[in-house]
């Protein structure tokens, strides 16, 4: 039996051994040069932690809250669609390891499980991602049973008015499965021999027309409070808290849409400035270690989404698989607060991190 992984990045490969190429791929991949996905991960190397000294590390608290909600660490799922291809028991196992290890779980509205089903699995705090079809009645139906059964947030995925060029996937004809949540109301399949199916379904069902004046539209739908997610710069960051957003997600899709857009953790500290405190700013991208949460944090993120390392827990051991990956991203953020003198998450400041600029900077 292969011996039990030591750390996130040891998931990818038991993922890769567990799944079909096709899905792996899908989970893996990135768009086009994958120079965004390479880099999500590599930027986190050019900032270094800064350790403070003789500071009572002997208890360390890692707890916060997002939209008032508590959890036991600054570490949430991202959304990522279709979990069943990766394990049978699907999103409710990755639910379930949300619950066991008290943290949100936001779920995809291109999830294998249904809504209802998520719901009823256990008693994580959920929130619903969002896509906007142009169908928009699908949509609203959507949203409002999600907002029925409980989930506590709508996090608006604005990065994808077109699916972003995935070429393995085009080269495995990806085909997705027919997905619960639309039965009755629109097939998700797409009889399409050619390339990605995934890609053409997308570009035939998403409204490639959605803008800012529709946010209005959405918060005529429900009361939930409402995030978007995959904003980059501070000007969309101004736009967001100016229709009065409830939160920001700072996210390039993984790597998955635009190519060369930039690493998110090279921009986080921009948008925070400009949101000036008005509104929460999460983070994903490239989080692979605890250290990696440590540094989002410094730079003024509430707290980190985790996309592909939860899928590869759960294509290699299922709900147990996402749970070690959490945990072990937790006891990494531990250790690394404990060793830079930080006991709990509010100590962490701009002053703990370092980019390689400030560094050569400070030397003048
Ligand atoms: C396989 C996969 C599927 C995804 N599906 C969705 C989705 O349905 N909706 C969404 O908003 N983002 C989706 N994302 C993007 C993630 O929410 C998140 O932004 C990204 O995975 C973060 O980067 P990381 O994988 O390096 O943690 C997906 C990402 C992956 C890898
Ligand atoms: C049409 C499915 C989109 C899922 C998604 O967001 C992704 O694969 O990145």
């Amino acid at each position: 039996m292969a011996a039990e992984p030591v750390n996130v990045n040891e998931f990818q490969e038991l993922a890769r051994q567990a799944l079909p190429k096709m899905y792996y791929d899908y989970y893996s991949g990135g768009a086009e040069d994958q120079h965004t996905l390479k880099e999500n991960v590599e930027a986190f190397h050019r900032f270094t932690i800064l350790p403070r000294v003789l500071v009572d590390a002997s208890r360390i608290d890692l707890s916060t809250t997002v939209l008032g909600y508590k959890i036991s660490a600054p570490i949430m799922i991202a959304p990522t669609a279709m979990h069943k291809l990766a394990h049978p028991e699907g999103e409710v196992a990755t639910a379930r390891a949300a619950a066991a290890c008290n943290t949100i779980m936001i779920l995809s509205y291109m999830s294998t499980c249904t809504v209802e089903e998520v719901a009823s699995s256990c008693k994580a705090i959920r929130f619903f991602q969002l896509y906007v079809y142009k169908r928009r009645d699908i949509t609203a139906n959507l949203v409002q049973r999600a907002e029925r059964c409980g989930y506590k947030a709508i996090v608006l995925t604005v990065d994808t008015p077109r699916l972003g060029r995935r070429e393995a996937d085009i080269k495995n004809k990806m085909v997705a499965p027919q997905l619960k949540n639309f039965k009755g109301l629109i097939s998700t399949k797409v009889s399409s021999d050619d390339g990605s199916n995934l890609e053409a379904f997308a570009n035939n069902t998403f409204d490639a027309s959605l803008s800012w004046k529709d946010i209005g539209w959405l918060r005529s739908i429900t009361n939930l409070p409402l995030l978007i997610k995959g904003v980059l710069t501070c000007e969309d960051a101004i736009k967001a808290v100016g229709v009065g957003v409830d939160g920001i997600v700072v996210s390039n899709h993984g790597g998955r849409q635009l190519d060369y857009s930039p690493a998110t953790i090279s921009v986080l500290e921009e948008v925070v400035h400009a949101v000036k405190g008005k509104v929460p700013v999460l983070f994903d991208g490239g989080i692979r270690r605890g250290t990696d949460v440590f540094k989002a944090l410094a730079l003024g993120a509430q707290a980190v989404l985790i996309g592909r390392p939860a899928v590869y827990g759960l294509a290699a051991k299922g709900e147990y698989g996402v749970k070690r990956v959490i945990e072990m991203l937790k006891d990494e953020l531990e250790l690394t607060m404990a060793l830079s003198g930080c006991p709990t998450v509010k100590d962490i400041t701009r002053n703990h991190v370092r980019t390689k600029h400030e560094a050569l900077h400070s030397m003048l």
